[in-house]
């Protein structure tokens, strides 16, 4: 799915929190936001996940005014296409990894029957086969991480966003990441993250720079 955000504006109140940002999120890349803490990283990322309001800009998806979209047309857009790679739409600490794999997580909560064979084939992706019984409370921030990359390769996510996405890993797992979401964007996905890692972000295909003069706006 291709997302084309336009003069983008995020206001709260009072406060402006992002505003004039034009970025172009294309199927089989990875799309980069970076710069400094506060200056509308995880704002965009929610504003192109539709988890909160536009107040001002054009965001189409596939060509479609998705800026103003009803509560329906947002549930359907989680539902259909996108997956959360989250800290806080994580995992649900006393379920196991396979109820957690197969959850429809994030804004939509709820659960999913699931389906044996794709669960064990998105586990065996990210290096966690054999964990299905597992509570998710047992796994390393690693591990959560990898879990919540299963979950979308589970629903076949042609939308991943992910905040912060190698945050506090080591350097085995963040690389793991990386692999994982490079292999879902070869595989046509939409993956944009919001980064501090920079070395992470140079090697992402397209990239958003907040400008490090501006942080938040009041
Ligand atoms: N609920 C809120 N109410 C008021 N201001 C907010 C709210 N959420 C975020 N902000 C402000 O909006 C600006 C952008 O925040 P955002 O979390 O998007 O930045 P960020 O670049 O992701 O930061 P970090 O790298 O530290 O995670 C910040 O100045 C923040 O203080």
């Amino acid at each position: 799915m291709l997302i084309d955000a336009r003069d983008l504006q995020v206001r709260l109140g009072d406060h402006t929190l992002i505003q004039g940002v034009s970025v172009r999120c294309e199927p089989g890349k990875i799309t980069a936001i970076s710069g400094p803490s506060g200056s509308g990283k995880t704002t965009l990322l929610h504003a192109l996940g539709l988890l909160i309001p536009v107040s001002h800009g054009s965001l189409l998806l596939d060509g479609r005014e998705a800026a103003r979209a009803s509560e329906r047309e947002r549930r359907a857009f989680w539902r259909e296409h996108t997956a959360f790679v989250f800290q806080d739409y994580g995992t649900i600490e006393d379920r196991s990894v396979a109820a957690n794999t197969v959850m429809a997580l994030g804004p939509l909560g709820g659960t999913q029957r699931g389906d044996p064979d794709r669960l064990r084939n998105a586990l065996a992706q990210v290096g966690l086969a054999g964990r299905e019984r597992d509570p998710a409370a047992r796994l390393s921030g690693g591990e959560k991480q990898r879990l919540a990359i299963a979950r979308a390769i589970y629903r076949d996510a042609r939308v991943i966003l992910a905040d912060e996405p190698t945050a506090s890993l080591d350097a085995e797992n963040r690389e793991r990441i990386i692999t994982l979401l490079r292999t879902r964007a070869a595989a046509g996905a939409t993956v944009v993250i919001a980064t501090h890692d920079e070395a992470f972000a140079d090697t992402c295909e397209a990239r958003f720079r907040f400008d490090p003069s501006v942080s938040s706006r009041g």
